[in-house]
């Protein structure tokens, strides 16, 4: 696996090695020794899976208690993963770094405690997975505008196409109004 701080150094790009046979593939897709070498310690409680259509955007998302940590990859199709740094004392706060993961480029993301964190589909459907450090809290769950102009994500592909959101998503809050991290 090869571990690649990005823009925002806390978040770390992950690629895995892949091992093609005759029969197909072998990946190592997380290790928590190497994890824990290269990154920082965690444990993972919790997994999920979406799919979701094209044009479909998702985010941007966190909890601001409980806030999850998440290692996230693409199964099926491609997705823009963008996240967001929304603590108070870093000195990223408020800036984003994005990167595109596909089922053939096999990258993960790791999105640390802290971070808001979206993604916006660009095949037809895409599964995504992902690997939380804690557990689902609704009650604390947030939502800022994916199209919030202080953060000013560039969405690629975004122009030729509104997303599609969730209720919640519609409703997300501008990033002046939203509840930080210290
Ligand atoms: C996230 C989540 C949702 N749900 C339920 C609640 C709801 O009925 C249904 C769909 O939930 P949502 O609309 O919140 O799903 P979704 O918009 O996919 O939410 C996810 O978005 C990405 C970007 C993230 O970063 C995740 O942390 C999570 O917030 O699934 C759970 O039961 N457990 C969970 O952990």
């Amino acid at each position: 696996m090869k571990y690649t701080e990005l823009a925002i150094p806390d978040v770390v790009l992950m690629e895995p090695n892949v091992f093609g046979d005759h029969r197909g593939f072998f990946m190592e897709t997380f290790r928590e020794d190497e994890f824990n070498e290269k990154v920082r310690s965690v444990r993972f409680v919790q997994d999920n899976h979406s799919m979701s259509r094209k044009g479909i955007l998702r985010g941007l998302h966190y909890q601001i208690e409980h806030p999850q940590g998440k290692l996230v990859r693409v199964i099926q199709g491609q997705v823009f993963d963008v996240a967001v740094d929304i603590r108070k004392s870093s000195p990223y706060f408020g800036q984003w770094v994005g990167e595109i993961l596909t089922e053939e480029n096999n990258r993960m993301l790791w999105v640390p405690p802290g971070f808001a964190h979206g993604f916006y589909v660009l095949s037809d459907t895409a599964q995504f997975i992902y690997k939380c450090t804690d557990y689902y809290a609704p009650k604390f769950e947030r939502s800022i505008l994916w199209s919030d102009q202080t953060i000013g994500i560039q969405w690629p592909g975004i122009e030729k196409q509104t997303p599609v959101l969730s209720q919640k998503d519609e409703q997300g809050v501008r990033f002046q109004d939203a509840e930080v991290f210290a």
